[in-house]
């Protein structure tokens, strides 16, 4: 009999990598953005209210007003494609198709909305993949975006007789590949504009201060981010959170504050990146890029350039291979 040999060849086997995001409605309009935040909004990992009383409000004032003023935010921002969110993470995922080789598909889905997590976990699983990585992208964990995807495609397994084995793809907010992909993305974006920035911002999306106190390690996570991607630009850059929601107390500083203090400070010219946002979406291309500019620029700004997201950039897919492909060994042989 054959000796057998010391690494015998990864039999192959169909494997899924499921990119997931937060979601985003079906259309820029007041009724799919309401069934859209209802879905995220009830989210317990989201809102940690209890339910009897955050419930009424939700559907009270909440989704009475919101959807309508979040509409026109999202008309400003959706493309031919649909919303950026969901068309950016569509092409990572055609991006990275194949790249690992013909024993891996790539898939997205999204948290709230569609194509829901549940349904294309079982897509992969019909599709004949006995092992599926999870890849929430997110850089940072957080319990209200990274979990409760993770969450979501669990439930789904929950209600499978025969599982895949399932693996997560970890946070990668201080990871040398995803510092060095932020670097070249911003200097390639500094050095293409027609100013020199007095300052550079790093916009994270803010969380309600509690989580941190409760051991949420988002708030660590995007300062670790901030100083490492200080520390390899070789240049001071300005920490701050945005989106704020709710009465609680969120995150400081934040984004709007910061940006309409600078220029009493002699800080005219800017540019804004968002690290925490693996693809550009409403709370970029319209929090960001359109409203940030206009208040800064009302606050007595003189040049403004909102950076993009990694996205589905060269060195953005790159990333994403690298992250990627580090999770998969042991399950396929890589090319
Ligand atoms: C990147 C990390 C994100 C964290 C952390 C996060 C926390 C968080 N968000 C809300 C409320 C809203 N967020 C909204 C949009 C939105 N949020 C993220 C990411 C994070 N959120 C993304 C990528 C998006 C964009 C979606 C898109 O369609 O482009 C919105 C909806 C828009 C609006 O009406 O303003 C809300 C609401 C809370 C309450 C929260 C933490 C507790
Ligand atoms: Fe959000
Ligand atoms: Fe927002």
């Amino acid at each position: 009999m054959n000796k057998p040999a010391d690494h015998p060849p990864i039999p192959p086997r169909r494997v899924g990598v499921l990119l997931t995001n937060l979601g985003t409605p079906d259309a820029p309009d007041a009724p799919s953005v309401r069934r859209y935040l209802a879905e995220f909004l009830s989210d317990p990992r989201v809102v940690e209210l209890p339910k009897l009383l955050w419930q009424p409000i939700l559907r009270g004032a909440v989704l009475t007003t919101r959807p309508k003023k979040s509409a026109h935010a999202y008309q400003q921002v959706w493309r031919d494609d649909g919303s950026p969110l969901a068309a950016i993470t569509r092409a990572q995922a055609t991006a990275l198709n194949g790249a690992f080789g013909p024993d891996v598909m790539v898939d997205y889905a999204m948290r709230y909305g569609r194509p829901a997590i549940g349904d294309r976990v079982q897509a992969l699983k019909d599709a004949g993949c006995e092992r599926i990585l999870l890849a929430p992208l997110y850089p940072q964990y957080c319990g209200a975006t990274t979990a409760t995807a993770n969450d979501k495609a669990f439930a789904t397994l929950a209600s499978m007789r025969w599982q895949p084995a399932v693996r997560t793809l970890p946070p990668y907010h201080d990871d040398p590949a995803y510092i060095d992909a932020l670097k070249q993305s911003i200097e390639g974006g500094l050095a293409a504009l027609d100013f020199t920035p007095d300052a550079l911002l790093t916009s994270f999306h803010g969380m309600p201060e509690r989580t941190l106190r409760l051991g949420d390690p988002y708030h660590c996570h995007c300062h670790k981010t901030a100083r490492l991607v200080q520390e390899a630009l070789g240049r001071e850059v300005i920490l701050t959170f945005q989106s704020r929601f709710g009465r609680a107390k969120w995150l400081e500083p934040a984004t709007d504050v910061v940006l309409e203090s600078l220029p009493a400070k002699g800080i005219r010219k800017v540019a804004i990146v968002a690290p925490g946002f693996s693809a550009d979406c409403l709370e970029t291309l319209e929090e960001l890029a359109i409203r940030g500019r206009e208040s800064f620029i009302a606050a007595g700004g003189t040049h403004f350039a909102y950076l993009p997201c990694l996205n589905d950039s060269p060195v953005g897919i790159d990333l994403l291979r690298t992250l990627i492909g580090r999770e998969l060994e042991g399950w396929v042989a890589l090319p």
